[in-house]
């Protein structure tokens, strides 16, 4: 399979933490990649690179043979990275259907549609609601599209927050810990979800601490401690590589 997504020798310094060191790996197109390591091992440095939010120190990150440095996260965006992030990001009060709406790119409303109300600016919001809907049916909540944000479930609102993500029509997901604070179903649910996005052929880069949801999704793991990458491979290899199992020991007893 061809890389969709190289990392190559990136490293970000903050003053003096070397946040990532010397990373290289590659994505394959349609594969689902796990990168996990211990608290501030330079994960969400990482996917900040990637989707244009940070710039590397030194290094270069390739999406489909094209550096992704010097273009904004929006650009990036348009070519086919989107991503979800650590801390929820929507907005309580507004539905789950405007939420994912917001994120969907606008045809042409002109200034004279919106100011006049014309027919043709609420046959926009009507498709716009459409296909929030849809995208809110694929990962399997469309029937909460008319409820507030702020009224549903953690693991509902990180869906929208994937739903969201999805509303680009990306080729590359990177999910930030979409995991996190969800109960034993909602983890359940959203391993099958994730194996969806890649039989739909979304490549998919998931950073998270749930061992078994990485374990029982992703086709090859890479490991991060202290901004090195340590292991990288098939995920019963990982698990067993004495050199992970020391940087998750050694983080506990810190
Ligand atoms: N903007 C910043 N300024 C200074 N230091 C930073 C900045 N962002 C990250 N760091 C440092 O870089 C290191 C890696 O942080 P990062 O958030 O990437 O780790 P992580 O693996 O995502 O951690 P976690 O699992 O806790 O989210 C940490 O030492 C962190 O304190």
């Amino acid at each position: 399979m061809s890389a969709l997504l190289e990392i190559r020798r990136v490293a970000r310094q903050f003053g003096g933490v070397a946040a990532l060191a010397d990373v290289s790996f590659r994505v394959s197109a349609g594969s689902v990649v796990g990168v996990i390591g211990p608290n501030g091992s330079g994960k969400t440095t990482l996917m900040n690179i990637v989707s244009g939010v940070d710039a590397p120190s030194a290094g270069v990150v390739l999406f489909d043979e094209d550096p992704v440095q010097g273009r904004a996260a929006h650009a990036l965006t348009r070519l086919g990275i989107a991503r979800t992030f650590q801390h929820i990001r929507l907005v309580p009060h507004l539905t789950a259907a405007q939420n994912v709406a917001l994120a969907l790119h606008d045809p042409e409303a002109g200034l004279a549609d919106i100011l006049l109300r014309l027919p043709r600016l609420r046959r926009i919001e009507r498709q716009r609601h459409e296909r929030a809907v849809a995208l809110l049916d694929r990962v399997c909540i469309g029937a909460r599209a008319a409820s507030p944000a702020g009224d549903l479930s953690y693991g509902d609102r990180r869906r929208v927050e994937i739903a969201r993500a999805l509303a680009s029509g990306p080729r590359l997901l990177l999910l930030d810990e979409p995991a996190a604070g969800m109960n034993h179903t909602e983890k359940r649910a959203l391993r099958g979800l994730i194996a969806g996005l890649r039989r739909d052929g979304i490549t998919v880069v998931l950073v998270e601490h749930d061992m078994d949801l990485v374990m029982g999704v992703c086709d090859e793991i890479q490991v991060l401690n202290q901004g090195r990458l340590i292991a990288s491979g098939a995920p019963r290899a990982v698990r067993n590589d004495p050199r992970v199992i020391e940087a998750y020991l050694g983080a506990e007893d810190a």
